[in-house]
């Protein structure tokens, strides 16, 4: 390779997410419509001449990246990295140097590390011209990576990796609000199972929604079923939820997977941007809001 190239890691978000069922390996089972945001981190991919064969040279920076820097040779990218030159053996594989500009919050219910993960799969399959079939190596890194490859708006089964294509969604605005609480995971599932809140079936949905109040209607069919556990956990996620739906032009609010990141629908981007500064203004929260339904754009840097 000789040129540097450059890609987004887009926010995902669950528009809804029920949790159908439990496998004997622990993981859930999940029935849930993800869509992908405007907000992103971004990958830098350069050619590291003078390095060894193989190696990936990483670094990050970016508003959230300093609590990620301690465990770097542990990042999803680094790991992704290793898991795509595991699946093409006998291959050489250039040095590059990846920068991680880590603008999206951590551990925040919106797949930040899993859209980092499938990102640093497609620039490096194109760095290394690799022609082989990402999906199961996404699926090694996590249950959500595998959604993220693509970016596109997808409905997800299994415990995610089972991807079908979303409703034609309508045109409109999504705001995203984070109060600054890390909820792991999988403290999140722990605390909904000990709950013991029942197991629910699929959503019904159309082929799609002209506008956003038929998809509202639709909408509020579903559920976040991990929404009680993570407010159980983090208070806050109730607060934050409480002044999205306040906002002028709010159609819906809902917490995307395991939280504590929440969202508003809106059909005025003007009054979306409008409620992400005010939040910003008033809690110091951290906000971001553009269109749904962005698809992967991938290019060389200058
Ligand atoms: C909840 C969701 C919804 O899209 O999103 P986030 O909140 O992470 O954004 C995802 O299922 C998260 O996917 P991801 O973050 O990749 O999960 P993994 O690393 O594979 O798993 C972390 C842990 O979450 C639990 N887990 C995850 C996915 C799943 N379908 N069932 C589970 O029980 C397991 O305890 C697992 O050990
Ligand atoms: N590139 C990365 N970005 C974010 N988190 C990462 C990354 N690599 C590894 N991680 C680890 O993965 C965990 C989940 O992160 P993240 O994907 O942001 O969560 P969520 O899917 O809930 O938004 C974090 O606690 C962090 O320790």
């Amino acid at each position: 390779m000789t040129a540097a190239l450059q890609d987004l890691a887009r926010a995902k978000i669950n528009l809804y997410l029920h949790v159908t069922g439990r496998r004997a390996d622990g993981y859930h089972t999940l029935d849930s419509l993800a869509v992908f945001a405007a907000a992103a981190d971004t990958l830098m991919l350069a050619p590291s001449p003078g390095d060894a064969d193989g190696q990936v040279r990483f670094s990050i920076s970016g508003q959230f990246g300093a609590g990620l820097v301690a465990d770097a040779d542990d990042n999803l990218v680094v790991r992704a990295a290793r898991a795509l030159q595991a699946a093409a053996p006998g291959r050489r594989f250039a040095p590059v140097s990846i920068d991680l500009r880590k603008m999206l919050p951590v551990a925040s219910g919106i797949g930040g590390g899993s859209a980092d993960a499938a990102c640093a799969l497609r620039l490096l399959a194109r760095a290394w011209d690799l022609d082989v079939d990402l999906a199961p190596i996404a699926a090694s890194l996590g249950a959500d990576v595998p959604v993220c490859l693509s970016q596109a708006p997808a409905r997800m089964g299994g415990i995610g990796e089972i991807l079908t294509p979303a409703p034609v969604l309508p045109p409109c605005a999504m705001l995203l609000v984070n109060c600054g609480a890390a909820v792991p995971t999988p403290a999140v599932f722990r605390a909904r199972a000990a709950s013991g809140a029942p197991f629910r079936a699929e959503a019904a949905l159309p082929d799609g929604w002209t506008d956003l109040v038929s998809m509202v209607a639709d909408l509020e069919q579903t559920m976040n079923d991990l929404e009680p556990a993570a407010i159980a956990l983090c208070p806050a996620i109730a607060n934050v939820l409480e002044a999205i739906a306040a906002e002028p032009g709010c159609a819906f609010a809902r917490m995307s997977g395991s939280g504590a990141t929440c969202f508003g629908l809106f059909a005025d981007a003007t009054q979306a941007g409008q409620a992400a500064q005010r939040l910003n203004d008033a809690h110091g929260w951290w906000t971001s809001a553009g269109a749904i339904g962005h698809s992967s754009a991938s290019h060389g840097a200058a």
